[in-house]
């Protein structure tokens, strides 16, 4: 959506090879496992496993509430499915909807810091599915059946839900209902109309669309004014053909008996089908200020464009991330369960669902504040007829859904473990959303609404074409590959990749500007001993340099390089081209994304033996970088000591460093010397150090030493399993990123997308 009110769509557009790619790439699929406790010694597997064991065991049998305290229980959700109705594909089977079940699963861990995990149940059989999952209760906290055909879901679900003591919770049925019923509560606020007057259209009679109606039914909406829809049309009193119970139970007297007949003069139409089962003369014929909500998935019953061909007073909502109006149960399920596990219920009941669709509801009617605009599409979103629904990225989601669940758990009885401090509650829940993906997102988003031109210096590099390529199709913007074009032409036809629009060759030494480069770069050296004819050479044959030229004049707006060279050449080049920001320090930064947690880490690239003042000002321009990615900085200046002890001679150029900021005029938070586990953990700090100034765990570190912040960030890397981002570098006058020699397609888009968003 867009503050001016226009449509805006921001596709994240990819090809399928892209996306086989994505799931292929590195360990197969979306998931694994990670243990919580150490298990490097002989005491370490004394106690997980046998003998220590034994004694959770004993516990657990004396008082099953106790497997909450000592297992994984209380934050395990299965996925589970046997792949019937996978999205709105049909009946794949069980192997097939394993990449969306293991993408609910990796969902319910990114928005919710839920552990999921998927479970493909090979039966069509109604029967053996229950029994196959009836004796699984005891492993998790809740059970997320997804994409199981209708009507066998609702007997599965209701027989599972009698035989567990646990949430069991059909996902499209529910979920679906939740989030349609929010939008649809916030249309009609925008509309002016009620729930009463409606009259309503849904096609589609499977899991989703019977619960979405069940759920508007019980909210309000006149029994004869819903009309269902099947394959076979309108489902009216008398109908014999392809009924069952479900659907009998919402037949109504009509003479209508196709779609379109029944949309005639209908003010909302639900779609919970196949693509393109509305079509723009049932639009045409819908009341005034028609809402649609064509849910399928993946492909909507009718696009929004569309629609907009036809009429302009709809609201419109798909199932889809690159339209406005999401209506996608990824809004509910992680959500619900949060709240759901957090008071240990026994079910997600009718009250726990309501209280989830008000909330979301009532989520989108409000102002949408300064830190979260940013995790929009579009300018800062307004509740209007583009914006009736949160987005998924809302940060807001996770501390104000979870516990509108889990108080209405407590009101209506299910829930087994009350919290008693709601506020607490809700501050604990921010804690747990992954700023990662956030920060990122954040940087996309913004690229997308402002597309630049950004040079990939190694034009020729099989990783640099897909990555420049994948930044196109993101609508990132333009990408000018560097290099000569058959070659690119032969490396792209090689890995099947296509040179669509927006991906351009350029060959520098055939390129027009190369006079007018090589004048730049002869004024800027002939005082650093070069000639003329020195510059030209460069200019011709040294694509980072080409590259960091066409970015001083202008000619693209930023670049990325790195992936063939080693970091230090690469930095010398484009430093001979591109002057430092005045009164900025050159750094480089890299984010560390680990568990959940995200810490800058600095000088990673550029001053190898920082003295006092340097890590001072070091300090300064990575806060600076921390808040433009949306962080509030926790500076720590580290090294091996903490306040003065053990004494050395680093530690007491930290300290200096801190004096030296302490007679700055800073607003930020920072402290020092402090060693890492000081920095990074909050008991440690509040304990051994209660005078420390940072509010929280540090989430920028400042190393004393280029070969502690790179040791740190690559050991990171490799033995911890956190994703590094960068180094960034900071500091110059133009956007400018190197990747690390022999960086992955994925890395130099990120940087890429960095270096367009403008971090200099
Ligand atoms: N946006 C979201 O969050 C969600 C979207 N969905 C989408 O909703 C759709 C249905 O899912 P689900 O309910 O789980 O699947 P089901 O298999 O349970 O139900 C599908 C229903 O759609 C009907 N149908 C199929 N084709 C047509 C057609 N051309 N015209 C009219 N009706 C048709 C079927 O009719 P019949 O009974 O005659 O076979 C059936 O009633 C999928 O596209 C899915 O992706 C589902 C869940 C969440
Ligand atoms: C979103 C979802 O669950 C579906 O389309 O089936
Ligand atoms: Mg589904």
């Amino acid at each position: 959506m867009s503050s001016d009110g226009k449509k805006s769509r921001t596709r994240p557009a990819f090809t399928d090879q892209e996306a086989l790619q994505f799931h292929q790439r590195g360990r197969p699929g979306k998931l694994e496992i990670t243990p919580t406790k150490p298990m490097a010694t002989q005491r370490d597997l004394s106690l997980a496993y046998s003998p220590g064991v034994a004694v959770p065991v004993r516990s657990i049998a004396e008082d099953p509430d106790r497997a909450f305290d000592y297992t994984a229980r209380g934050n395990l959700v299965a996925v589970i499915s046997n792949g019937t109705a996978i999205l709105g594909l049909g009946n794949l089977g069980a192997l097939a909807s394993k990449p969306v079940m293991e993408g609910k699963a990796v969902l319910f861990k990114r928005f919710a810091d839920i552990d999921g995990i998927d479970l493909e149940v090979d039966t069509a059989d109604v029967d053996a599915f229950i029994n196959s999952v009836r004796y699984l209760g005891p492993s998790f906290g809740g059970i997320n059946l997804e994409d199981i055909k209708a009507p066998d879901c609702f007997l599965i679900e209701s027989q599972l839900r009698e035989l567990l003591d646990i949430p069991v919770f059909h996902d499209d049925q529910h979920g679906t209902a939740i989030i349609a019923a929010a939008g649809l509560i916030n249309a009609l606020h925008l509309t002016d109309r009620k729930l009463e007057d409606l009259k309503i259209v849904c096609n589609g009679a499977g899991a989703a669309g019977i619960a979405c109606i069940e759920l508007v039914k019980a909210m309000g909406v006149p029994h004869n004014n819903v009309i269902l829809c099947d394959t076979k049309g309108v489902i009216y009193q008398g109908r014999t053909e392809g009924m069952n119970q479900w659907k009998s139970a919402h037949a109504v007297p009509t003479d209508a008996r196709t779609l379109a007949e029944a949309l005639d003069g209908a003010d909302v139409f639900f779609g919970v089908s196949v693509k393109g089962a509305l079509t723009r003369e049932m639009v045409r014929s819908m009341a005034p200020n028609p809402i649609i909500f064509a849910m399928a998935n993946p492909d909507p019953e009718i696009l929004p464009e569309e629609v907009a061909e036809i009429r302009d007073d709809v609201i419109i909502a798909t199932g889809r991330s690159d339209y406005p109006n999401q209506v996608n149960n990824v809004l509910g399920f992680p959500y619900i369960f949060r709240g759901a596990l957090d008071v240990r219920a026994t079910a997600i009941n009718e009250p726990m669902k309501i209280a989830a669709a008000e909330a979301l509801a009532k989520l989108a009617r409000e102002d949408v504040p300064d830190e979260v605009a940013a995790a929009y599409q579009g300018n800062r979103p307004r509740f209007g007829p583009e914006y009736i629904i949160p987005v998924p990225f809302d940060p807001r989601l996770i501390s104000v859904v979870p516990p509108a669940v889990a108080k209405a758990a407590m009101e209506s009885g299910v829930a087994r473990h009350p919290i008693v401090d709601m506020k607490d509650y809700a501050e604990r829940l921010s804690a747990r959303r992954d700023p990662v993906a956030g920060s990122l997102q954040r940087i996309f988003t913004k690229v997308r609404q402002s597309p630049k031109r950004v040079v990939f210096a190694e034009g020729e590099e099989e990783a640099v074409i897909r990555a420049a390529a994948s930044f196109v199709n993101q609508e990132l913007g333009t990408a000018i590959l560097i290099g000569r074009e058959e070659r690119i032409q032969e490396e792209a036809f090689a890995a099947g990749i296509e040179i669509r629009p927006g991906l351009e060759i350029l060959n520098a030494a055939m390129s027009r500007r190369n006079r007018d480069y090589a004048d730049y770069l002869y004024a800027k050296l002939q005082r650093k001993g070069m000639l003329w004819r020195d510059c030209q050479r460069m200019v011709n044959q040294d694509r980072n340099f080409f590259g960091a030229l066409m970015v001083a004049l202008g000619d693209a707006d930023a670049m990325v390089t790195g992936v063939t060279r080693n970091y230090s050449v690469a930095l010398e080049a484009v430093r001979r081209v591109i002057d430092p920001k005045p009164g900025h320090t050159m750094i480089g930064l890299s984010m560390v994304l680990s568990r959940g947690r995200t810490v800058l880490v600095a000088d990673t690239a550029v001053h190898d033996d920082p003295s006092a003042a340097n890590l001072a000002d070091i300090a300064e321009e990575a806060a600076h970088v921390a808040r433009r990615l949306g962080y509030e900085p926790r500076v720590a200046m580290l090294t091996y000591a903490s306040f003065g002890h053990p004494p050395g001679e680093r530690a007491s150029r930290v300290q200096e460093a801190v004096r030296i900021l302490d007679s700055r005029r800073l607003d930020f938070e920072y402290d020092g010397e402090m060693s890492a586990d000081v920095a990074l953990n909050q008991e440690i700090m509040r304990s051994a150090y209660p005078f420390c100034r940072l509010s929280g765990p540090a989430n920028v570190l400042i190393m004393p030493t280029f070969d502690a912040a790179s040791i740190a960030t690559k050991t990171l890397q490799e033995l911890g399993g956190s994703m590094v981002l960068g180094p960034l570098l900071v500091g110059l006058d133009k956007p400018v990123q190197i990747v690390p020699f022999g960086a992955k397609d994925s890395d130099i888009v990120n940087l890429a997308a960095v270096a367009a968003y403008g971090i200099t």
